[in-house]
C-alpha cells in the first residue's frame, strides 16, 4: 500500500501525505513555499557524473541501485521538497521494444520512426513486469526517503509522439504534424495507443508507492491551441482519467504553454506547471480555478548571480501571492552548467522568504 494514500480512502495522514509539496498540490496552507526542480538529477550535479561515468542513459534506468542514488542525490544537496524519479520519458516505449536510445547531447533517437499504421503494431501494451526495475527502484527509496513525497512521471501522448514519428529531437515537428493534418484518423489511433501506454506506466509507478505523478508534454507548445484541442487533448485527459481515482496528485507540464493553459487545465490535472514566459498570477487566469499552479523561475537566471537570482524569484513568489497552491520550480529542466551552490541556495532562499 503507498505510504500516502489520501484519509478519504480510510487511511491515516501520514508524514509525507501531510508534507509541504503534497499539501500545496491539494491547495491546502502550508509551512513555507515547497520547492522542487525539473531535473535536479543530473549533470548540474558532480556526484551525477561520477557515478553515471561509462554508463550509457538507458542502462542507467534499469538498475534500481543506481537509480535510487541518483534519485537521492538532489534531496540531500539541495534539501528539495520532493524528489523525482529517475527516468526518462521513452523508458517505457524502449520497455515494450522499440529500438532506441538517448544519444548525449542530442536525446532519444528512434531507429524506425513510427509513419504507417503498420508501425502502430509495434506498440504494444506496457505490463508491470516490462519495467520491473521501476518497481525495485521505488522500492529501494521510499524507506530512504522518509517523508519526503517521491514524484513519478511519464511522457504525454503529443511528446512522445514527436519523438517516435520524427526518429529524434525536432524543431519544427513536421512528420509529426504531418500525420496530425494529413491522417487525422491514424494520429487519434497513435496517441490513443501512447495515451494506454502511459497510464500504463504511471500505474506501475503509483502502485510501487509514488506520492504523485507529472506528465511531461514538453513540446505541446508548438501547436495551436484549435489543434490542440482537436487532435491531442483528449489523449492527454485519457491519461488523467485512467489514473485519477488512485488518490495521488497529478501535475500536467508543457513549455511555450502560455496559448494553452487553459486547454492543459481542461485535461485534468489537479496542478499545471507553467514556464517562464507567463506570469503565476496571469496563468491562474488561463487555467482556471480549482488548481495549484508549479513554476516558473527562468533556468538560465542561475546564470547570473545571486543578486539576480534573489530578485526574480522574489517576482515568481510575488506573481503566486494570491494563489491558492504553490509549488516553486523552474520554468523548465535545470540546465547542465548549472552551478549546484546556485540551486541549493535557490532552495533556501525560497523556504526563508516563505517561511509562515
Ligand atoms: C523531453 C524529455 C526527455 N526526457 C524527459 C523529457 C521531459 C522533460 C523536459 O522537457 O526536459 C524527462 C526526464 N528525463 C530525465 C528526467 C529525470 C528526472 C529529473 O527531472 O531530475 C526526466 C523527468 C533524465 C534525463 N534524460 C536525459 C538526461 C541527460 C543524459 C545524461 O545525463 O547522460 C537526463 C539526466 C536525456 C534526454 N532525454 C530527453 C532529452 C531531450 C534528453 C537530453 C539529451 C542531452 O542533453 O544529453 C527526452
Amino acid at each position: 500500500m503507498s505510504a500516502n494514500v489520501s484519509p478519504t480512502a480510510g487511511m491515516q495522514p501520514t508524514a509525507t501525505y501531510d508534507s509541504p509539496f503534497l499539501k500545496a498540490c491539494r491547495r491546502e496552507p502550508v509551512p513555507h513555499t515547497p520547492v522542487w526542480f525539473m531535473r535536479q538529477a543530473g549533470r548540474s550535479l558532480p556526484e551525477y557524473r561520477k557515478v553515471r561515468e561509462g554508463i550509457g542513459m538507458l542502462d542507467s534506468c534499469m538498475r534500481p541501485e543506481l537509480v535510487a542514488e541518483i534519485t537521492l542525490q538532489p534531496v540531500r544537496r539541495h534539501r528539495v521538497d520532493a524528489a523525482i524519479f529517475f527516468s526518462d520519458i521513452v523508458v517505457p516505449l524502449k520497455a515494450i521494444g522499440i529500438d532506441l536510445d538517448i544519444k548525449p547531447g542530442i536525446g532519444p533517437v528512434v531507429e524506425q520512426p513510427v509513419r504507417t499504421r503498420a508501425d502502430l503494431a509495434r506498440l504494444r501494451d506496457l505490463t508491470p513486469e516490462d519495467v520491473s526495475y521501476v518497481t525495485e527502484a521505488i522500492g529501494l527509496l521510499l524507506p530512504e526517503l522518509g517523508s519526503t513525497p517521491l514524484i513519478g512521471f511519464a511522457g504525454a501522448p503529443f511528446t512522445l509522439a514527436s519523438y517516435l514519428v520524427e526518429g529524434g529531437p525536432s524543431r519544427t515537428y513536421e512528420n509529426a504534424k504531418a500525420m496530425m493534418y494529413g491522417d487525422p484518423e491514424l494520429w487519434a489511433d497513435l496517441l490513443d495507443r501512447l495515451a494506454d501506454i502511459t497510464a500504463a506506466f504511471l500505474k506501475v509507478q503509483i502502485e510501487a508507492g509514488v506520492s504523485a505523478v507529472q506528465l511531461f508534454d514538453s513540446w505541446a507548445g508548438a501547436l495551436a491551441p484549435a489543434d490542440y484541442r482537436r487532435s491531442v487533448l483528449s489523449a492527454s485527459a485519457k491519461v488523467f482519467r485512467e489514473v485519477a481515482d488512485h488518490g495521488v496528485p497529478r501535475i500536467h507540464f508543457g513549455v511555450g504553454t502560455g496559448e494553452l493553459l487553459g486547454l492543459m487545465g481542461e485535461a485534468g490535472a489537479d496542478v499545471v506547471g507553467v514556464d517562464w514566459r507567463v506570469p503565476l498570477d496571469e496563468a491562474a487566469r488561463r487555467v482556471g480555478p480549482g488548481k495549484a499552479l508549479q513554476g516558473n523561475l527562468d533556468p538560465t537566471v542561475l546564470f547570473a548571480g545571486r543578486e539576480a537570482v534573489e530578485a526574480k524569484a522574489q517576482e515568481v513568489l510575488e506573481s503566486a501571492a494570491g494563489l491558492e497552491g504553490h509549488i516553486f520550480n523552474l520554468g523548465h529542466g535545470v540546465m547542465p552548467s548549472t552551478e549546484a551552490d546556485a540551486l541549493t541556495h535557490l532552495v533556501e532562499y525560497v523556504h526563508t522568504r516563505t517561511a509562515r
